[in-house]
């Protein structure tokens, strides 16, 4: 695999994901239920510093006929970013550091009556082979805040901080009916995945008008998300 500059930092923050993310620890009362519909669960953790809100997000959803490849593919591609994206105003892809790793500067909506935001992060794609080996690999995304030449901080925008994973596990359903695993129905395939997130809005922000903009919107944008990819996904053979 190709090493480049951002190599160490990157492989640091994905094991991270990797060890942390997928841990069931919802029974524990640190989480607390945001949004429920359907399969999909959102909680959010309260946690502030020097009075900005920090609120970790974690979210876990049940996607029917798609593969954790899929859904990780159109999360990372900057090609269909403004298709999925309803809360950006831009999206501009900076440098390709590697076939697995872009540099992205978005520029957010305003969501509240706060500045323009916008967030400079490298954006890493990978596989994770499972123990058994008839499972499918886990697939995921990390998109983490850096600086970049291209995408200097210029007022009144601020600068935003964001740390989002993407992990994605696919099960087959009557996985013995198939000696080829391409020829598998979309119908028998299950998306089991799990979004982390934790944005730092950068200046301040009143914490309730953010945690009422949080409710609100992260929801939203996963329902919208998963929607877009099961539209996408519908007539094309699976990507394994
Ligand atoms: C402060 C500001 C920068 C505006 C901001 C506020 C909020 C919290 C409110 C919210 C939640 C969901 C969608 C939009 N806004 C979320 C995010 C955010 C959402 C999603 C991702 S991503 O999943 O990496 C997809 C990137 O295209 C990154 C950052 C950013």
């Amino acid at each position: 695999v190709p090493r480049h500059r951002l190599s160490d930092e990157i492989e640091k923050i994905v094991q991270e994901h990797l060890k942390f993310d997928l841990v069931d620890d919802f029974n524990s009362n640190i989480w607390e239920l945001l949004a429920a519909d359907g399969e999909m669960k959102v909680y959010r953790r309260e946690l502030e510093e020097n009075g900005i809100v920090l609120d970790p997000l974690k979210a876990v959803h049940s996607v029917k006929g798609v593969t954790g490849h899929e859904v990780c593919k159109y999360f990372w591609d900057p090609a269909v970013r403004m298709e999925w994206e309803g809360t950006l105003d831009s999206s501009r892809m900076l440098e390709a550091l590697s076939d697995d790793t872009l540099i992205f500067n978005q520029v957010h909506k305003r969501v509240w009556p706060a500045a323009q935001r916008d967030t400079c992060f490298w954006s890493h794609i990978r596989s994770v082979s499972k123990e058994n080996k008839n499972d499918l690999d886990d697939w995921i995304v990390v998109n983490y805040s850096t600086t970049h030449d291209s995408a200097p901080i210029k007022e009144p925008m601020i600068r935003a901080w964001a740390n989002v994973a993407l992990i994605c596990s696919t099960i087959i359903l009557n996985r013995d009916k198939y000696a080829d695993l391409s020829s598998v129905p979309r119908e028998n395939l299950v998306c089991k995945i799990t979004y982390v997130a934790q944005v730092n809005p950068g200046g301040w922000a009143p914490a309730n008008v953010l945690r009422a903009v949080y409710k609100r919107e992260y929801p939203k944008f996963l329902k919208r998300f998963t929607q877009y990819v099961m539209d996408k996904t519908k007539k094309l053979p699976i990507l394994l």
